[in-house]
């Protein structure tokens, strides 16, 4: 009887391959060259990264990425490749499990290589950001297209496009939170999400109904792949599973990158109203990471408690992100079986 493989291909961002000024350029000028990320006509965005972005930001990145770095490579990297082993082993001898990451290595192409070796009769797409936005899940959709249009036989494909309320992905990480807060007391907990340009949320803004403020609060058909929206509804069913008050959390953007907008509230900018209103014991998420990054071990957990501590705050903590969690792994287990 004919065997049915299902293909499962994981997707992350990617990461340079070390933490060298050489290779964090060219990790850079890759992930901001895709026309999803820095949405600009191709010259002006060539001009701008190959110019600027890239050559002034690459040693000062490497620093931060040296900082990071582990025995094991990037934690990025690192976990993902042992995410992909936990669920392989779940998923049995039907499945074939590939990683891949976005930019630089291992490439999506080689994993979908690997899937096409191993003769799989469909594929799962799982792009590893639980929240939608057209700078990854939607890069990495379009970049597996690209690859397999190029095929003379083409499976049929799902793509999962968020989990952003799925409720082993609450879990996971409301576990972790809790036992956090099972060793020390805080008065505030923030949420705090990558951020993207408001132009972006803009563009895809269903009938140009989002806004950028209240609206987000609601999460509805017309605004079901609003960045924002997404990142409001996840900090409510963490709340929720955390047993938090309205006014207990906050949720807050980070990470922007030039002078556009970009969403709002800013992390750096809020956490430094906190102390005066007498909140200064804070723990921080980042629940828009599936694994620890720069995004999250350095930006959350050092750059932002410096100045949190700076503004009068005592404490600011950072609730260790997914990476090898097995309720992680059954909450990607689970997604695979469904779609
Ligand atoms: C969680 C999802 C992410 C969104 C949305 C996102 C958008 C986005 N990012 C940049 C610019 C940079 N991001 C950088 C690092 C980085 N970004 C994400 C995720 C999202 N980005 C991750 C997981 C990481 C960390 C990778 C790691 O190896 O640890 C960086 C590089 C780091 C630095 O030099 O500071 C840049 C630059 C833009 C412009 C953008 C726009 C939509
Ligand atoms: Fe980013
Ligand atoms: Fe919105």
């Amino acid at each position: 009887m004919a065997k049915n493989i299902t293909g499962v291909l994981l997707v992350n961002l990617g990461t340079p391959d070390s933490p060298s000024t050489p290779h964090v350029r060219k990790y850079l000028r890759e992930f901001l060259m895709d026309g999803r990320v820095i949405d600009i006509p191709y010259l002006l965005r060539a001009m701008l990264v190959n110019g600027i972005i890239a050559p002034f930001r690459a040693p000062k990145s490497a620093k931060e990425y040296a900082k990071l770095w582990e025995d094991r490579g990037s934690p990025l990297k690192f976990y993902g490749l042992d995410v992909r082993d936990m669920l392989q082993e779940k998923l049995g001898a039907g499945y074939k499990v590939a990683l891949g990451m976005r930019y630089q290595s291992p490439g999506i192409e080689s994993a979908l290589e690997e899937l096409r070796a191993a003769n799989v009769s469909r594929i799962v797409v799982v792009p590893l950001f639980p929240q939608y936005a057209s700078a990854t899940t939607g890069s990495v959709s379009q970049k597996v297209n690209s690859i397999v249009n190029q095929w003379q036989i083409i499976p049929s494909i799902a793509h999962i496009n968020q989990f952003m309320d799925h409720p082993k992905f609450i879990e996971a990480f409301a576990a972790n939170g809790r036992s956090m807060m099972a060793r020390n007391d805080y008065d505030h907990v923030v949420f705090s999400y990558h951020g993207v340009p408001e132009r972006h949320i803009k563009k895809g803004s269903v009938g140009n109904q989002c806004q950028l403020g209240t609206c987000c609060n609601a999460f509805h058909d017309r605004n079901r792949y609003c960045y924002r929206a997404q990142c409001f509804y996840t900090s409510r069913l963490l709340a929720k599973a955390l047993g938090l008050k309205e006014d207990e959390y906050t949720t807050t953007f980070q990470s922007r990158l030039g002078k556009d907008p970009w969403i709002q509230p800013y992390t750096d900018e809020f956490l430094k109203t906190l102390p005066s209103m007498g909140k200064k014991r804070v723990l921080a998420f980042s629940p828009a990471f599936i694994a620890d990054c720069l995004e999250t071990t350095l930006e959350v957990g050092e750059e932002f408690k410096e100045e949190f501590l700076e503004a009068g705050g005592q404490v600011w903590d950072l609730v260790p992100s997914l990476n090898d969690s097995p309720l992680w792994v059954e909450c990607l287990e689970d997604l695979v079986k469904k779609a």
